[in-house]
């Protein structure tokens, strides 16, 4: 369990420190241009910066490239049709698609359960640190089931797809409609491509950048902090006590497990290559899917989302005491 270290502030009057709970190390001093707890530090900001550069890079491509402008592309599929797929990539059924993405929260989470495992930066057994990092990567986990495969009936990805007015082409027929139960009528995206249907004429989030996004991030976030000594991703980062005083997150470290982490320098690393693997694949798949698949308008939403779900995790706890003793912080 972390012990809280000693506390001080600078006076508002003269500007020199002075004790607050018991002896806060400098470190933590709030000034008036400190950054708010809820949002990410400047080096968070560049990492979570790659993404949206990465859709952005993968639309200037795909209007770039004579290939991909020369091939007619499918709304109601959001991709080329395969016959004139513009590259290996741009086909549904390439070989990464198909045993990667497709079964992504399968890899996610066997990275993660070797990283959890073998990484010394958790501590001993059944550690509050490892049950923390559980507890965080089983919201992540519920968030990726609720927009992609069931929110008690369709997933919000479907159920964002009908409220904007898309529905399963073979409902178009008044009649066929009118023969439907309520139940069938409330079709998903599964069930309609599986009779046939066209899933047609709604805001369709991408769920592949969804969940490249949501993963990969999950993953950067908690193996991060154990890969690079960098101040934005460790001691730089901000939370709100329980006081409503804003602090470095170094008060609530304990300081004999930073010494033990230190003096382990060679072993902090272990647990993270399955990770980084993973990571790569997803990014290079993400480039993919922003090139050939879906609307910019439909990755930007899947990039929404995903930050929404990171956001409430990696995020809101630091501003939320009550909710950091339950979902903890990676690297504390
Ligand atoms: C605090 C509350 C916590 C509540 C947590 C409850 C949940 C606990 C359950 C934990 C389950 C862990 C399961 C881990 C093992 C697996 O993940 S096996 C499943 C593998 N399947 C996938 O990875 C599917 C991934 N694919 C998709 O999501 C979609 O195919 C897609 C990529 C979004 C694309 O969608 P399409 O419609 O196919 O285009
Ligand atoms: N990088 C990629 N490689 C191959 N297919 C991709 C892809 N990105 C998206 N797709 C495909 O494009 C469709 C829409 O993706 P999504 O909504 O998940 O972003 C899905 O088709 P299928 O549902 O027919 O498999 C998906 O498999």
């Amino acid at each position: 369990m972390s012990a809280r270290r000693k506390s001080t502030r600078l006076s508002a009057a003269n500007g020199t420190p002075t004790p607050l709970t018991s002896a806060m190390p400098a470190s933590s001093i709030r000034t008036p241009n400190t950054r708010s707890p809820f949002v990410p530090t400047r080096l968070e900001g560049l990492l979570l910066a790659i993404y949206p550069v990465t859709l952005l890079l993968g639309s200037v491509f795909s209007t770039l490239s004579p290939a991909s402008r020369s091939a007619p592309y499918s709304a109601a599929s959001q991709s080329h049709p395969p016959e004139f797929a513009p590259s290996y990539f741009a086909q549904k059924k390439n070989v990464f698609n198909v045993y990667f993405v497709k079964i992504g929260w399968f890899w996610t989470t066997l990275a993660f359960v070797v990283f959890l495992i073998f990484n010394p930066g958790f501590g001993e057994g059944l550690s509050v640190r490892r049950i923390r990092a559980t507890l965080r990567y089983l919201t992540i986990t519920f968030w990726w089931i609720a927009v992609t495969q069931w929110f008690f009936g369709p997933p919000l990805i479907d159920r964002g797809f009908r409220f904007t007015g898309g529905q399963c082409e073979l409902l178009l027929d008044e009649g066929t409609k009118a023969g439907m139960s309520e139940t069938r009528e409330y079709i998903t995206a599964a069930t309609c491509k599986a009779v046939g249907g066209s899933w047609k004429g709604g805001h369709d989030i991408s769920g592949h950048v969804f969940l490249l996004i949501l993963a990969s991030a999950l993953l950067w976030f908690e193996t991060l902090p154990s890969l690079t000594r960098a101040e934005g991703l460790r001691d730089g980062r901000r939370i709100m006590l329980d006081d409503g005083k804003v602090a470095s997150v170094s008060v609530e470290k304990s300081r004999e497990h930073e010494k033990k982490i230190t003096d382990e320098e060679e072993n902090v690393r272990s647990g993270v290559k399955v990770a980084l693997v993973v990571l790569g694949l997803m990014w290079w798949m993400l480039l993919m899917t922003a090139a050939y698949f879906h609307t910019w308008f439909e990755k930007l939403t899947g990039l929404g989302v995903a930050f929404a779900g990171l956001w409430a995790v990696y995020f809101l706890p630091r501003g939320v005491p009550a909710l950091r003793a339950v979902l903890g912080m990676p690297g504390v």
